[in-house]
């Protein structure tokens, strides 16, 4: 296995703001990754630094084993596609996709013209009079065209109506069977993607809080239902994710899985990776609702 991207300890700052406090993760080639957080988690200032368009501060980051700041071989075989995109004024849809192989070698006209046509976009159009949602349309075609060896999407469906999110994500998952490439796709919806992906690398407050197979996030925390004073014992010792008061009696708590477990006089439930997610990067274990109480 070929490693595409190698970060360690990876570092950004923005003036006082720390986008990146501490990043180290690897990822090999191949593979459909999902780059998970909060709003300002550092999502998207880690994928400009991996597209070559930011420079970090201190650390180590490589993809194709080379430095991607202004890198050429990076640039041709990667393409981060986000809603700043921009080409030339002057051209339309149709000149886009007419030059679009002279910059990318392996530039697949037939997928880009199957799509543009079933997606129902204008040739004549100009790229920045597109309505978002179409905008993200022809930026996540142009994306998949390319068959960029590393193809990174920063919240691709952002704009995009529900019929044509459905699509991207069936277009997206074909592609990537018949072509296998390096995906990085990130999201603060983890449910609405989750079903494309084999990893998740999950950030919060600019640090890797865990990069594990989707498989492996699944068992990662269980939920415990049952009366109070035996959940209350029972969890004494664990790690708490989440906890939820359900009436008098009964407790819910939400607990990282660590080796076997006695569960007698309590019920136990499967947690989603994506309640997971939000209960690790929330910073009351409580929830919205302790606000209100
Ligand atoms: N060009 C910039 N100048 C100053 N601060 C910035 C800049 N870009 C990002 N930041 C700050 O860095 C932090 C991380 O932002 P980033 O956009 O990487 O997060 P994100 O995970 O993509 O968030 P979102 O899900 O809201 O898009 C935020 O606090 C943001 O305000």
């Amino acid at each position: 296995m070929m490693k595409v991207i190698e970060c360690q300890h990876v570092k950004k700052s923005y003036r006082k703001i720390h986008a990146l406090e501490d990043i180290t993760f690897q990822i090999e080639d191949h593979k459909i990754t999902g780059l998970i957080g909060r709003n300002g988690a550092g999502k998207t200032t880690l994928l400009k630094i991996l597209a070559g368009f930011v420079n970090e501060d201190t650390g180590d980051v490589r993809v194709f084993s080379n430095h991607p700041f202004n890198n050429l071989c990076v640039s041709a075989n990667s393409i981060l596609v986000d809603n700043q995109m921009s080409f030339p004024d002057s051209l339309t849809l149709a000149d886009i996709l007419e030059i679009a192989p002279s910059f990318y070698s392996k530039w697949d006209a037939q997928l880009a013209a199957r799509l543009f046509h079933y997606f129902n976009l204008n040739p004549k159009q100009q790229h920045s009079k597109l309505s978002t949602g179409t905008r993200g349309t022809f930026n996540m075609i142009f994306g998949l065209a390319t068959r960029c060896e590393l193809t990174m999407f920063d919240e691709p469906t952002n704009g995009m109506d529900e019929a044509v999110r459905t699509d991207f994500y069936r277009a997206l998952l074909k592609e990537y069977i018949a072509h296998p490439r390096t995906i990085l796709i990130s999201s603060h919806h983890l449910a609405e993607i989750e079903h494309l992906l084999e990893d998740i690398l999950l950030i919060h407050k600019g640090k890797v809080v865990f990069h594990k197979s989707l498989e492996e996030v699944k068992e990662y925390a269980v939920g415990i239902q049952g009366p109070i004073e035996k959940v209350i014992e029972f969890t004494s010792q664990m790690e708490i994710l989440h906890t939820k008061q359900m009436n008098d009696q009964l407790l819910y708590t939400v607990v990282k899985k660590d080796g076997p477990m006695n569960l007698e006089g309590v019920s136990t439930k499967p947690i989603s990776p994506s309640d997971i997610c939000m209960y690790i990067t929330s910073d009351s274990k409580g929830g919205i609702d302790d606000v209100f109480n």
